[in-house]
């Protein structure tokens, strides 16, 4: 199975199945010298964790990660960081009745086509437990980029979406509610919606919005490796993603130039930023942001006609304990991934010039 690393210079290995022993990674290429606080590793974890309020998945795990190498009196080596999450609280039966049955819109289907020897416990290695793996390494990437500072928030779920631009927001806000919308209204529409669909038996999508500050000129290696090209890649590799759109994304198409070009200031920066801080493929110094589309998740408390591996028509219902939307637990997802893109830019850039 190939696809399991991401990023050239900080470089992130991850391994494990939802209901196997352990998940962990490896990160290969973070330099020597990089203070590493592990309770910020922790408190990264504790927001994505499973468990974590009465709007998500209530699978409990603790989801502690334990570093095995790499640092070393609080500071990196310069070596393989490797760690492990062990997994404590799988409940395997829950997923007896698909054993050769396909969830439709999950991945049991696609990977028994291509490998035909699926752990379909917990929908084994395709599972969003994997993520736990990207924000530990995503919280070693932020302490390495210090001064860059990466905030996500949930901006949609459903139809119902905050109508705030982020310049005026409080990003305080976000940690403030379950569903980390930094407008407190908003946030408790969308939890009782959540609680509604979830009573159905059903599940509904989302939005995440990520905003990048601080962030110097020049990261970002064209051509294939452009800045918004390995955002869209490190966000449409996270579980249930459907879109990736950054600056004016589709509303900038309806816009003429003359309206959509960023004017300068004479110190450089832009006085609109529908670029979304980002020329050519490189960072120019002005905010990153995004936007990230994620679907209704795929396993209902509901009947639906499936078929099983035979090719058979047959009825089946999902089991146990899912979320019915993961965007509140997606949003530190989404910052990790993109703490790694960009310490992996950050080391690129070094070689850029003399
Ligand atoms: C934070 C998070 C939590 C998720 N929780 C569930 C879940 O409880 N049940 C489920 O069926 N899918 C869940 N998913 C989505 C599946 O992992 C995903 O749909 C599946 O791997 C198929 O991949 P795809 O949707 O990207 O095609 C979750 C995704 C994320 C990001
Ligand atoms: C375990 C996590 O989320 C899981 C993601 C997931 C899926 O299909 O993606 C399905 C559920 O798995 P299980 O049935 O084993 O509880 C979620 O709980 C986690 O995020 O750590």
């Amino acid at each position: 199975m190939a696809g399991n690393i991401f990023g050239t210079l900080f470089r992130l290995t991850t391994f494990g199945e939802s209901h196997g022993e352990a998940i962990g990674g490896v990160i290969d290429g973070c330099p020597a010298g990089v203070e590493i606080d592990l309770e910020e590793i922790q408190k990264e974890m504790a927001r994505r964790k499973p468990g974590q309020s009465s709007i998500v998945t209530q699978r409990k795990e603790s989801d502690t990660v334990k570093i095995l190498s790499g640092i070393f009196e609080g500071r990196t080596t310069g070596t393989p960081i490797g760690f492990v999450i062990e997994n404590d609280n799988q409940k395997s039966k829950d997923y007896s009745h698909i054993k050769d049955v396909y969830r439709p819109s999950h991945a049991d289907y696609t990977y028994d086509q291509k490998y035909g020897n699926r752990d379909y416990r917990g929908g084994g290695r395709s599972s969003a437990r994997e993520t736990a793996c990207r924000v530990a390494a995503g919280a070693i990437a932020k302490q390495l980029l210090k001064d860059i500072k990466i905030t996500a928030f949930t901006s949609a779920v459903g139809k119902l979406k905050l109508e705030k631009k982020y310049s005026e927001l409080d990003f305080n806000e976000i940690e403030k509610n379950a569903v980390r919308c930094p407008d407190g209204a908003t946030a408790e529409k969308m939890e009782t919606y959540i609680k509604e669909i979830r009573s159905q038996g059903d599940t509904v999508g989302g939005v995440v919005e990520c905003v990048i500050t601080n962030v110097p000129a020049g990261l970002g290696e064209p051509v294939f490796d452009k800045l918004h090209a390995k955002l869209g890649q490190a966000m449409l590799s996270i579980n249930a993603v459907k879109g990736f759109e950054y600056g004016s994304g589709f509303e900038g198409a309806e816009k003429k130039g003359s309206e959509h070009n960023d004017l300068f200031n004479e110190d450089g920066s832009t006085r609109t930023n529908y670029s979304g801080g980002i020329q050519g493929g490189i960072s120019n110094g002005m905010d990153i942001y995004f936007k990230v589309a994620f679907k209704p998740v795929a396993t209902i408390m509901q009947k639906q006609d499936t078929i099983n591996s035979g090719g058979e028509k047959v009825e089946m219902q999902g089991k146990g304990r899912h979320d019915p939307c993961v965007v509140p637990r997606a949003v530190p997802i989404v910052e990790a991934m993109a703490a790694l893109v960009l310490a992996d830019f950050y080391l690129l850039n070094k070689t850029s010039k003399i």
